[in-house]
């Protein structure tokens, strides 16, 4: 489970001061998947940072199944995240099976990572891995760069979810792909946080998939929580006009290949 308390996040420029987290106060279960909505700006980057150990808040505290994120123990925790990026952030010159690899280094003597000597155990490991995620065998020693967008993210996911993550971190994951391959890769993260129990925080700019893939959304707005409930919850409030276009881009075009107009 994690847990945020009163988290508050201020920016300090020569020319402004701008407040990214407003006292969020958030708590997602172990297999719940949760989306972050909100339009550019509301603070859904730093929020995810400030997670991941990446920022430190100003106040309030953030708790990874039980623990509190301090510097101290950052990297311990560190360990227990999974990230997956708008692109992807493979290396695109490794096989996908090294890719997959990397996700252990934490757990990996530098040699044998340094002249990616995997044992027969460590390789079998990744290419179970790659299979859970719907790569075939024959994918796992063909390089990362010449693989489609969303077999690209299957194999990001396959990184992130190797090293037995309590929380998996996405960073709007289907931002650069086309509808379905959104579709399949949100199944996927759906799936990750059931089969394995994994807490998933995904940043989404699409209401409309959020809807039909989330357990639980969560709406900023200029750095505040402005809702945190069901889908289903959040289906009646739309319906009654208490979000407007301030809260959500509702410029997101499902049917274009970026999701944008
Ligand atoms: N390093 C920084 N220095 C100054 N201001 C920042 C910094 N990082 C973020 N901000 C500001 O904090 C606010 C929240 O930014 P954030 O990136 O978290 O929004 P977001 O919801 O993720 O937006 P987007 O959907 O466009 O990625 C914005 O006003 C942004 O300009």
């Amino acid at each position: 489970m994690i847990c945020l308390n009163a988290v508050s996040k201020t920016f300090s420029t020569k020319q402004e001061k701008v407040a990214a987290l407003r006292k969020v106060s958030i708590q997602i279960e172990q297999g719940e998947f949760c989306v972050l909505l909100g339009h550019s700006g509301a603070g859904k980057s730093t929020l995810l940072k400030i997670v991941s150990g990446q920022l430190e808040p100003d106040e309030g505290e953030v708790l990874i199944g039980g623990q509190r994120l301090l510097r101290r123990n950052r990297r311990q925790l560190q360990h227990r995240i999974g990230m997956v990026h708008q692109h992807f952030e493979l290396v695109e010159r490794l096989s996908c099976l090294d890719n997959v690899m990397l996700g252990q280094l934490p757990w990996i003597s530098w040699t044998r990572s340094l002249f990616r000597n995997w044992s027969s155990e460590q390789r079998a490991n990744a290419c179970r891995w790659l299979e859970q995620v719907g790569l075939e065998p024959s994918h796992a020693l063909r390089r990362a760069g010449l693989l489609s967008g969303g077999q690209q993210q299957r194999v990001a996911i396959a990184r992130a979810l190797i090293r037995k993550p309590a929380l998996l971190l996405a960073d709007e994951p289907v931002a650069s792909l086309d509808p379905a391959t959104s579709r399949a890769i949100l199944t996927l993260l759906r799936t990750a946080a059931r089969q394995w129990n994994v807490c998933v925080l995904c940043n989404l700019h699409q209401p409309d998939l959020a809807q039909e893939f989330a357990d639980r959304i969560v709406v900023l707005s200029k750095g505040a929580v402005l809702f945190d409930g069901s889908p289903a919850e959040w289906v009646r409030r739309d319906e009654r006009n208490e979000f407007d276009s301030a809260v959500c881009d509702r410029s997101v075009d499902l049917s274009s290949p970026h999701g944008k107009k």
